[in-house]
């Protein structure tokens, strides 16, 4: 569904991404793992249209890219969750949700269905109860963190980045959204997973990508893996030592 081909990226004389070429399957939640400074946010960046490539391709049903922009990438059915929660902060939840659905949606949601579609689509992360008509940049940063997964969904897309967006977010809604993003891989969409936290990377993806030093080390199937040899391709340095500690 979703090919990178050599990607790279370098900033002067930084290779923040270095040659990476990884296959990602529909159905699937294909977590990245790497420690920090390890080109996972530039992936990101790169998929998101935020950042142009310095080399390679990046293939959408094995058709390449020709526009690298926030536009072209949305047209290619990716919506992307970023660690740092992004939104108007003096409008309400329900312009926050629909804000940025592409022109046409907009046009196709009459103004009396718009507090609808946006509870819709909050609905399907979280039981908390949620002030549509709130100031979005008044709530605490869980809620805010919803909205922006919410307004995510409410594009239908077909793939869907999530950038470390467990941090805030307390056991229940952690939970919620879990099984959203297990119930939107079962209908067949592609969820690109970054998360630090290998309980959840175990927990919820087929599939790993571990990048080191903007390479990628090795991509696998959970079955084959175990969070110590995981660690290992991530750091085997700070593997070493630890097996040593202990
Ligand atoms: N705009 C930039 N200008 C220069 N160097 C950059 C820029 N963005 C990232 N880098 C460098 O590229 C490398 C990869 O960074 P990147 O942010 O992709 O790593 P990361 O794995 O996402 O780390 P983190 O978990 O801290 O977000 C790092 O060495 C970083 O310093």
């Amino acid at each position: 569904m979703l090919d990178v081909q050599d990607l790279s990226k370098n900033y002067g004389e930084t290779r923040a991404l270095e040659g990476v070429s990884i296959g990602f399957e529909k159905g699937t939640i294909h977590a990245v793992l790497g420690e920090n400074g390890s080109g996972k946010s530039t992936l990101v960046k790169l998929l998101s249209g935020i950042v142009m490539p310095s080399r390679g391709r990046i293939l959408v049903e094995g058709r390449p890219l020709t526009a690298f922009t926030p536009a072209a990438m949305q047209a290619a059915g990716l919506a992307t969750v970023f660690q740092e929660v992004l939104l108007a902060p003096d409008r309400t939840v329900t312009d926050n949700i629909l804000l940025g659905c592409d022109g046409l949606l907009k046009r196709n949601i009459p103004r009396g269905r718009r507090r609808d579609v946006a509870a819709e689509a909050l609905s399907r992360i979280t039981a908390t109860p949620i002030d549509l008509d709130a100031a979005a940049g008044d709530l605490p940063l869980a809620i805010r963190q919803l909205i922006v997964l919410a307004r995510a969904l409410a594009r239908r897309p077909r793939l869907l980045i999530l950038d470390e967006i467990t941090a805030a977010l307390d056991f229940g809604d952690r939970e919620a959204v879990f099984r959203t993003m297990e119930k939107f891989a079962a209908d067949g969409g592609l969820i690109l997973f970054i998360s630090h936290r290998m309980d959840e990377v175990m927990r919820l993806a087929a599939r790993i990508s571990v990048l080191r030093n903007g390479r990628l080390v090795e991509t696998l199937a959970r079955r084959d893996t175990s969070p110590d040899a995981l660690l290992r391709l991530m750091a085997p340095a700070a593997a070493k030592e630890l097996a040593h500690a202990g």
